[in-house]
């Protein structure tokens, strides 16, 4: 036998660590905001950012110079005591350095023991398979344990190598701790040797021309989504195992509309959040995940139409059955959960 049994797997991995949890808590994630902590200045910004953001992430792995990982740990500790995250009911988070690193230990050894209470989530890099997990589910348990945690850290995952895409259902599953998968698009283009120079979103080169026209004129062609099946696949993996699946980066931090469209290319496949770089991408993030008020109204009236879930009924014109009410329902309870949190958004969803 390859897996735990059902008994074990949702047994504490280590004595005195806290149980693990059986149901995700239920929170809204549109946006992961990445701040650099080893900058004073933008550090500075954290509790500002704590406003804006659903989650603020204290990133120690790339973008942060290997002379400056040790000042990034320490100011994301610093970090996780610059707001009463849970009070304010902002996610707190850290991306730590892969597990082959020279840093992967110090960091997740010195954010459980010395920020663990306000800790809500560890975003691991460059997963590979379930193996992964399962030694930092068991090293994170350790810690939990002698940190005195009541309260279990979740693991994120980022899927940035062809074989981590390959394992994506195993990694979903492969631990209580997992919250849920981000696409890494910028590491997952190198691994799988694609001939781009960008972190996510599409290439002008990657098109679909139409078929030639009889009169010779000039052939349409339109630009195409090199994500669409990674996404796809992951969406999948994720909501069998229960978790919530993350776009992740848009490095054009210049091009607003791109972003925009990937973000919802992202939102209409199943994805919860993304990524924000930059704090222009917060408000992309924020209108892009929250559900359109249109749509709200009109997923209301399906759930008024079929009160009990089932049977048949036509709105507009167009049938509604149980498939219909169950993703009417999807589209409800995410808007009463935006509504609680953006008192703008829960006019707009009641007018
Ligand atoms: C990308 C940036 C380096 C750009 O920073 P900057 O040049 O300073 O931009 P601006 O001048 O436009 O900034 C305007 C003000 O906003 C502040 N700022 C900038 N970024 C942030 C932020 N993330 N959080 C809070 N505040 C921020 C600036 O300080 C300016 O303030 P002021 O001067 O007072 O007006 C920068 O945005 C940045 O470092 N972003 C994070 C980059 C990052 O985390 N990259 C790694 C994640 S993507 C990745 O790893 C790839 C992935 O793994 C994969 O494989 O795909
Ligand atoms: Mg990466």
């Amino acid at each position: 036998m390859s897996q735990k049994t059902p008994r074990n797997f949702f047994k504490p991995l280590a004595i005195g660590a806290p149980d693990p949890m059986r149901e995700l808590p239920v929170r809204l994630e549109r946006m992961i905001h990445f701040v650099p902590p080893h900058l004073d200045k933008v550090r500075a910004k954290v509790p500002q950012m704590a406003d804006q953001a659903d989650v603020v992430l204290a990133n120690l792995e790339d973008a942060i110079p290997s002379d400056a990982k040790d000042a990034a740990r320490a100011g994301a500790i610093e970090m996780a005591g610059m707001v009463d995250w849970q009070a304010k009911g902002t996610g707190f988070w850290s991306r730590v350095n892969p597990l082959n690193s020279p840093w992967f230990q110090d960091d997740v050894s010195e954010l459980v023991l010395k920020a663990g209470h306000q800790l809500d989530v560890i975003m691991l890099p460059k997963v590979e398979g379930p193996w992964d997990i399962h030694f930092a589910d068991q090293f994170v348990a350790q810690l939990e344990a002698k940190a005195g945690l009541k309260r279990p850290i979740l693991f994120h995952a980022i899927l940035e190598t062809a074989q981590g895409m390959a394992l994506v259902e195993d990694i979903a599953l492969a631990s209580p701790r997992m919250q849920g998968i981000s696409l890494g698009p910028a590491d997952l283009a190198a691994d799988r040797k694609m001939k781009t120079t960008r972190v996510g979103g599409g290439h002008p080169f990657y098109r679909v021309i139409d078929d030639p026209n009889e009169d010779g004129s000039p052939r349409a062609n339109a630009q195409q989504d090199p994500w669409h099946y990674t996404i796809a696949r992951m969406v999948d993996a994720c909501r069998m195992a229960g978790i919530n699946a993350f776009y992740g980066p848009f490095g054009d931090i210049s091009d607003l509309d791109a972003c925009e469209q990937q973000f919802r290319n992202a939102f209409l496949l199943g994805c919860a959040g993304t990524w924000s770089l930059h704090p222009n991408q917060i408000a992309i993030a924020k209108k892009v995940f929250s559900p359109d008020p249109n749509e709200v109204k009109f997923a209301r009236r399906i759930l008024e139409a079929m009160p009990d879930g089932t049977g048949v009924a036509m709105l507009d014109g167009k049938m509604q059955d149980d498939a219909t009410w169950k993703q009417a329902k999807v589209i409800s309870d995410l808007a009463d959960l935006v509504a609680a949190k953006d008192p703008d958004l829960a006019a707009a969803y009641s007018a």
